[in-house]
């Protein structure tokens, strides 16, 4: 039996990068992003990469993960994958921190250990065999392009800050889009304005509002005013399960036409589970439904299938995995349903990590969420792709077709180790806005 190329280095890479101060249920994001990524080497001398969100428990599972990847044939990435899992599941059975500004779809963030491992060695065995990852998930490339969606947000005013913001000085020949984004937007007609510059720098047909900010009613307005500029568009809000299911279905029972799904509308509440509240919402509003907060593991999948509560699963190859996420992609296929992806901000390498996702996904699927626009010209890879015409194509290179720029990687991973809070945690830019503001997953992050 030939052998397989072995791993022989492993590094575990924090960086760091601007963001502007989006607002949410957790609160505001603060002027830095993190990420971890995962550069494994091999004898064949190729590199692969994944990327990751960052928190401290990911970073010391991967850390500790070396000596046992380290050595080992490409070819057991199976093994390798599964024995990192169980690792990981014994440092999650240990008491967890609680983090600040906890949320409960935080907790899948420890699964990233094992997503990227397995990003990184897909990459390695698709170098190996001069394919793209995407031939490497479930039945192989599907399609050439994959349709992302715009991903607005309400943005604060960072200037009610002393946090290293970026101004997004207005740059002669630059496009709008790279000022506004930086740009306080909290009425309907600023948030249609970022609308209009994303589509006309990215090609966006459809867009997602972030919602959870203001009250309900505010920003069932907004969605109507951006479906009122972009008609044809396929308009979604979520506003993280922060409404009550009473009032998630008062607010979209006659949003036919105009919402084309809804994400997140409701939660747990009154001691139903969210899968229990989206299946009554789906029957009190006839709306489909998508979701990244109650259908993140096997067992909660299994019971939000049972209660036919969801029809778009916002499969995150950063906590699925990404032949996990894929296989989500064969079930909805297989069952009716609708394959979506849920973003955390990222770099270029977990782009191409969607772009493979959604190429490699089974029967139909709905415009992959992507916060790429919101962090676009800051590039770890020498050759990022693009997002054109509202979708991303992959490149002609093997594995997960990206070329790290240690330069650049080395500047993000400096800005990483300047930064005191290096976990998320939106309450600390949020805390300038409202004073002494705390995280309440039922109440619109403005609403106090
Ligand atoms: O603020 C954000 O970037 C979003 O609220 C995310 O934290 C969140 O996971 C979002 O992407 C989602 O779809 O829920
Ligand atoms: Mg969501």
């Amino acid at each position: 039996m030939s052998d397989t190329p072995k791993i022989v280095e492993m590094q575990v890479i924090p960086v760091a990068g601007y963001d502007s101060m989006l607002l949410n249920i957790a609160g505001a994001h603060n002027c830095y992003f993190t990420r971890i990524l995962l550069v494994l080497k091999d004898s064949e001398g190729h590199t692969g990469v994944g990327e990751s969100p960052a928190t401290g428990v990911v970073l010391k599972i991967l850390n500790e993960a070396i000596p046992h990847i380290v050595g080992q044939e490409i070819g057991k990435m199976n093994q390798l994958v599964s024995d990192l899992h169980k690792r990981d599941l014994e440092e999650n059975r240990a008491p967890q921190p609680v983090l600040p500004g906890f949320r409960p779809w935080d907790l899948e963030r420890h699964h990233n250990a094992v997503a990227v491992l397995e990003t990184a060695l897909l990459d390695l065995m698709g170098q190996h065999l001069n394919q793209p990852v995407a031939q490497l998930l479930g039945p192989g490339k599907q399609r050439d392009e994959v349709p992302v969606l715009g991903y607005l947000f309400y943005i604060a005013d960072r200037q009610k800050t002393d946090l290293a913001y970026q101004e997004g000085k207005v740059q002669p020949g630059q496009h709008a889009w790279y000022h506004l984004r930086h740009q306080e937007a909290m009425t309907h007609e600023k948030v249609v304005q970022l609308a209009e510059a994303a589509q006309d720098k990215y090609g966006f047909k459809d867009f997602k509002l972030k919602g959870g900010v203001l009250a309900g009613e505010a920003e069932i307005d907004t969605v109507r005013a951006l479906k009122q500029r972009f008609p044809q568009a396929r308009i979604t809000v979520d506003p993280n399960a922060s409404w009550s299911l009473d009032q998630a279905i008062a607010l979209c029972k006659d949003m036919h036409g105009i919402l084309s799904y809804v994400e997140d509308p409701c939660g747990a509440e009154q001691g139903f589970s969210g899968r229990e509240t989206l299946a009554e919402f789906k029957r009190a509003t006839g709306l489909p439904v998508a979701t990244n907060m109650i259908a993140n593991d096997w067992r909660q999948m299994s019971h939000a299938l049972q209660l036919n509560a969801i029809d778009i699963p916002l499969a995150d190859p950063h906590y699925w995995s990404m032949r996990g996420a894929n296989t989500i992609g064969t079930l909805c296929n297989a069952w009716g349903l609708t394959l979506g992806c849920h973003s955390n901000n990222h770099f270029d390498v977990s782009l191409a990590m969607l772009a493979h996702l959604g190429v490699a996904a089974p029967g139909d699927i709905t415009p992959f969420d992507t916060h790429w626009i919101w962090q676009e010209g800051q590039h770890l890879t020498k050759n990022p792709l693009q997002i054109k015409d509202g979708k991303l194509a992959l490149n002609e290179l093997p594995g997960l077709g990206v070329e790290l720029d240690m330069d650049a990687v080395g500047i993000a991973h400096q800005r990483y180790n300047t930064m005191t809070q290096k976990d998320r945690d939106d309450a600390i830019a949020m805390q300038y806005l409202i004073q002494g503001w705390k995280f309440d997953g039922k109440r619109a992050t403005l609403v106090r």
